[in-house]
């Protein structure tokens, strides 16, 4: 039986994902001013091997190749991120007119080339500066982000059409202030859910701040972990329901529904602090679309003796090279969509990224470096996005995570997502079987499957 044609949607956004911290390299080069990523990636012991931001692929000096390069892909969109602290070094006030040249020239060449750029404001490198006033524990924060944030509108609104405010607030909160493996490393019950609340009041008060400014699109990225549980015991499902409040609905609802998921109150317990009603009118302010960052799913066990959700995570069988073995689970992917189609009124959704580490083999010279994991891992995940569009979820575009191998925060370099190997002594660049399987999707825009 021939199998049946996929094709996406007309217009339908094909890109590829990165961060600034992650690609950039140069991370005080033409008076940016410090994030806490280069503050921690400078502890020792906070990261693996050592490894720092202050190179990685380089892109601040390389970013005219490095978008020629994403048009021999054929990629009609491009996620990036803008690095706070080169637009405002200190985090507000004086505005460096370096850095903010440095990304409209980006953004200029990259229309050039016929791709769009979908601008993320925030990927966790808060300006130090700010960190030292209490960062995201400062519910001034909200107006600091959305001074920053109107700084970029004005320069940059005419030519970019998709803004996201933060992406992964719940990594943030989790990683930075809860078990502290993420920058600023705090490990504190009694902070992680106030980091949480002000990083959703940042993002309603940057797009109420847009709404007087803006013209274009403007969302919020989440990452989503489908949660299943191990057994249909009560201690099971009560502990996959903890699970799915604590990351998948934490900051969801407040965005869409203003309100926080009740089962919160098990997670934090005395720590879970009240809010005024206010706040979630702020942080509900609408938005134009949901970023999803796909990546896995997870099978819940109850334990009663695991801080703080009281459950762990089942490994599985066929899993990614992430530590904790991400499972490559594309079902994950169709039930996630279908779970936003059903719970939050089908609102237009875009997979923000979606990609996988797995070990590749050693990395024999050559035009081209074979990684047949990650284009199986592609094939079945965009493959799910198609199975949920056909099933009515208003997906309306896709971008792997990532273009580049690039520094994977507290893993360092250890860990390779890329479409494109990165050789970071050399600084070359060489296509992988993934990134030359993605060309092909993109030119049939979907058929080669
Ligand atoms: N779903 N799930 N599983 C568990 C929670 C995952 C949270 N981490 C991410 O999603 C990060 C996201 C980040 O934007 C990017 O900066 C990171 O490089 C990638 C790869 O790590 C992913």
């Amino acid at each position: 039986m021939t199998k049946p044609s996929i094709h996406f949607p007309k217009d339908f956004l094909w890109g590829c994902a990165t961060s600034a911290y992650q690609i950039e390299g140069s991370p005080l080069a033409d008076g940016a001013g410090p994030s806490v990523w280069h503050r921690f990636s400078h502890t020792p012991g906070r990261v693996q091997d050592g490894d720092t931001g202050d190179v990685t692929c380089d892109h601040y000096r390389r970013w005219e190749s490095d978008v020629d390069l994403m048009q021999s892909l054929g990629l009609n969109s491009y996620r990036f991120s803008i690095a706070w602290g080169r637009v405002l070094p200190e985090g507000t006030g004086r505005v460096n007119a370096a850095g903010l040249d440095f990304y409209e020239r980006l953004v200029d060449r990259l229309l050039s080339r016929g791709i769009q750029p979908m601008v993320t404001l925030f990927h966790w490198d808060l300006p130090a500066a700010l960190d030292d006033r209490g960062g995201w524990l400062n519910r001034d924060i909200a107006h600091w982000f959305a001074e920053y944030a109107n700084v970029v509108f004005r320069r940059l609104d005419d030519r970019v059409k998709y803004w996201t405010t933060l992406n992964e607030p719940w990594v943030v909160a989790d990683g930075g202030y809860m078990h502290g493996v993420l920058a600023p490393g705090h490990r504190n019950i009694f902070e992680a859910p106030r980091a949480a609340h002000h990083l959703m009041m940042a993002h309603g008060a940057a797009v109420q701040a847009y709404r007087a400014v803006g013209r274009n699109q403007i969302g919020l990225v989440v990452n989503i972990e489908p949660k299943y549980p191990a057994s249909q015991s009560d201690a099971d499902l009560a502990a996959t329901r903890r699970a799915e409040a604590y990351m998948n609905r934490q900051y969801l609802e407040p965005a869409l529904l203003g309100s926080y998921p009740e089962e919160l109150h098990e997670v934090f317990g005395d720590a879970c602090p009240k809010w005024p009603e206010a706040d979630l009118k702020l942080i509900k302010q609408p938005i134009d679309y949901v970023g999803v960052n796909y990546y896995t799913r997870a099978v819940v066990r109850s334990d009663p003796t695991a801080w703080p959700l009281k459950s762990t995570t089942v490994k599985q069988k066929q899993h990614t090279h992430m530590e904790t073995g991400w499972e490559v689970f594309p079902q994950g992917l169709v039930d996630t969509l279908l779970w936003i189609r059903d719970k939050y009124g089908n609102p237009p959704v875009y997979i923000t990224e979606n990609g996988a580490c797995f070990f590749d083999p050693p990395q024999v010279e050559g035009p081209v470096l074979e990684d047949p994991l990650r284009v199986d891992y592609l094939r079945k995940h965009i493959t799910a996005v198609h199975t949920a569009i056909q099933r009515g979820a208003d997906i309306r575009g896709y971008f792997a995570w990532s273009l580049f191998d690039n520094f994977e925060w507290a893993f360092g370099f250890s860990k390779r997502f890329g479409l494109v190997h990165m050789n970071y002594e050399t600084l070359k660049r060489t296509l992988k079987t993934s990134a030359h399987f993605y060309s092909k999707v993109i030119a049939t825009n979907g058929a080669a499957l």
